[in-house]
């Protein structure tokens, strides 16, 4: 781990909205990089798993050979942030993968791919994020996963409701993993990067 105040943190950078991430983290006051080989995953504090399509980041983190260290460095505490695909790729179980999708694993909670469905591939919507002030999230959602049901030790930070139907689960965290089925990364708004960006200080400095 870096001993400076402003953390190392990587974004795997497989497939995906790589750029727009390490913008993010650049202004939530973060050394961003982009990630892909095993050896670079050594050399940061934390990462930044992006929004994309899961099952293509699942095959390149398996051809790359970065998937046993990444499962590696999350079971030693690093701390990871996952969007939309990202957040796929942190569930310990996943609905409507494809047979052979494997997953980093982490947050114990079961995540379906592409929930929202076809009518609703994209939207965007106000999200109330527990722990962030000045208001809500803007949310932008593509062809998005929901969380179906998490596990004990997992903290629900956002859910939306569908009408009056049941509410469904966009925003978690366990331990030092967190995930968002959304983009923060595609507004100008970097809250929910500088609290992840605090999040990796708190595990930094309590060695
Ligand atoms: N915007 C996204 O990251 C979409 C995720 C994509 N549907 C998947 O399954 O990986």
């Amino acid at each position: 781990m870096s001993s400076s105040s402003t953390p190392v943190i990587g974004v795997l950078a497989l497939q995906g909205d790589v750029r727009e991430h390490l913008v993010a983290l650049a202004e939530a006051d973060a050394l961003a990089r982009p990630v892909r080989r095993p050896e670079e995953l050594a050399e940061i504090d934390a990462l930044v798993i992006p929004g994309g399509e899961s099952t293509t980041m699942s095959k390149l983190a398996l051809l790359f050979g970065v998937m046993e260290p990444l499962r590696a460095r999350v079971a030693a505490g690093m701390p990871v942030y996952g969007t939309c695909a990202g957040m796929i790729m942190l569930a310990d179980k996943i609905l409507d993968g494809r047979d052979d999708q494997e997953t980093v694993g982490g947050i114990d909670m079961v995540v379906r791919r592409n929930a929202f469905g076809r009518q609703n591939e994209s939207f965007e919507q106000g999200v109330a994020f527990t722990g962030l002030e000045g208001g809500d999230v803007h949310g932008v959602f593509i062809r998005a996963p929901w969380v179906e049901s998490v596990g004990a030790g997992v903290e629900i930070l956002a859910s939306l409701h569908e009408g009056t139907e049941a509410e469904h689960i966009v925003a978690v965290r366990q331990g030092n993993l967190l995930a968002t089925s959304f983009h923060p990364e595609l507004t100008g708004d970097h809250r929910v990067h500088a609290f992840f960006v605090e999040m990796v200080r708190a595990v930094s400095h309590g060695g």
